[in-house]
């Protein structure tokens, strides 16, 4: 896959079939999307593209609270999940001005000029161009004139409720871990770097490793989680806690922290990804490290036989 960012100026020479969105999460319903871009461009022979943007757009649009702009997926998340995909290109395009103020037809003529759009592979309810004016319908308008097709996709529902990244957001807000897991169609991870925490961990018998994560990072609530943690490709049973560790200090930042089972090396630098299975357990003040790590080792016992 070609991963085109940082440049509204793209061009890919041969025909294509294109999906588009923010796609916060990769879910389900998203999934579906890139299954019906693949079907699609292999039986015409095009090449296939997402195209999203660089930043949740609500972010420039809007001064809101950043709790309001929080995603399931960074960039590089997202772009890991494409990876998987088999797609031939992914751009992540800058939400720049004068791309918010293009009015839905110069959208499309933009499209159409620099991917050679053939075909539009969007939801029922995709939104594009200034104030969000264009929809699928506006896409069918232009379609004969500009030479291409258009494939609008049904959203998945979960019972009654559309599969959507809001509604993840939610459950993962709520802690409800097995429930966004089941709407996203994978595990809820986090991708990030080992860094040094405060050394207590060894000493105390369980050492764990510190990640930091981007401000913009939805995490489900304070608390300890039955994980998956990959390193160097394999993966391990973890446990891990997200919060801010009130029995070491008041006013450590929210982080989050993993022991890893049957696991021992020195993996401080290394790119990690850490898979939320399930909630054990809100984190809590102790009164000693000492019942900390007594509660610690059962936490392990319970994450050990998950
Ligand atoms: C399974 C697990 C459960 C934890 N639960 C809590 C908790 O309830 N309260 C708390 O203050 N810290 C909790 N922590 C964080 C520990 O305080 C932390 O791992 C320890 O201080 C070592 O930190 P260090 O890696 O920075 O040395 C937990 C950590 C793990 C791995
Ligand atoms: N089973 C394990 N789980 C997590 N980290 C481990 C494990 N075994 C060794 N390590 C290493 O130990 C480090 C954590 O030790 P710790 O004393 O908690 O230090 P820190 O506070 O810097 O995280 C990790 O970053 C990792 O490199």
């Amino acid at each position: 896959m070609e991963y085109i960012r940082e440049t509204i100026d793209f061009k890919v020479a041969n025909d294509t079939a294109i999906t588009l969105g923010k796609f916060d999460g990769l879910h389900k319903g998203h999934e579906l999307l890139i299954e019906n871009l693949i079907k699609i461009s292999n039986e015409k022979n095009l090449k296939s593209v997402a195209f999203t943007f660089d930043i949740p757009p609500v972010k420039l649009v809007k001064e809101d609270k950043l709790s309001q702009n929080k995603v399931i997926t960074t960039n590089d998340e997202k772009h890991y999940i494409f990876e998987k995909t088999g797609l031939d290109y992914l751009i992540e395009c800058p939400f720049r001005k004068e791309i918010m103020m293009m009015s839905p037809i110069d959208f499309i003529k933009w499209m159409v000029k620099s991917l050679n759009v053939k075909y539009f592979i969007v939801g029922e309810d995709f939104k594009f161009g200034y104030k969000r004016q264009g929809n699928y319908i506006t896409l069918k308008e232009y379609s004969k004139q500009f030479g291409y097709k258009v494939l609008v996709i049904t959203k998945i529902k979960d019972e009654q409720r559309d599969i959507s990244s809001t509604y993840i957001r939610e459950e993962l807000l709520s802690g409800n871990i097995r429930k966004a897991n089941s709407l996203l169609g994978y595990e809820f991870f986090v991708k990030s770097k080992v860094i040094q925490g405060n050394k207590i961990g060894r000493t105390i018998g369980i050492p764990t490793i510190n990640m930091i994560l981007p401000p913009n990072k939805i995490l489900p609530p304070n608390g300890v989680y039955v994980t998956s943690v990959n390193v160097d490709e394999k993966w391990y049973r973890g446990v891990t806690n997200v919060g801010c560790k009130p029995t070491i200090s008041d006013n450590n930042p929210i982080g989050i922290e993993t022991y890893i089972i049957d696991f021992c090396q020195d993996i401080y630098g290394k790119e990690v990804y850490v898979s939320f299975l399930d909630f054990i357990r809100e984190e809590r003040k102790f009164n000693s490290i000492e019942e900390l790590k007594h509660q610690m080792i059962s936490d392990i016992e319970i994450a050990k036989k998950w």
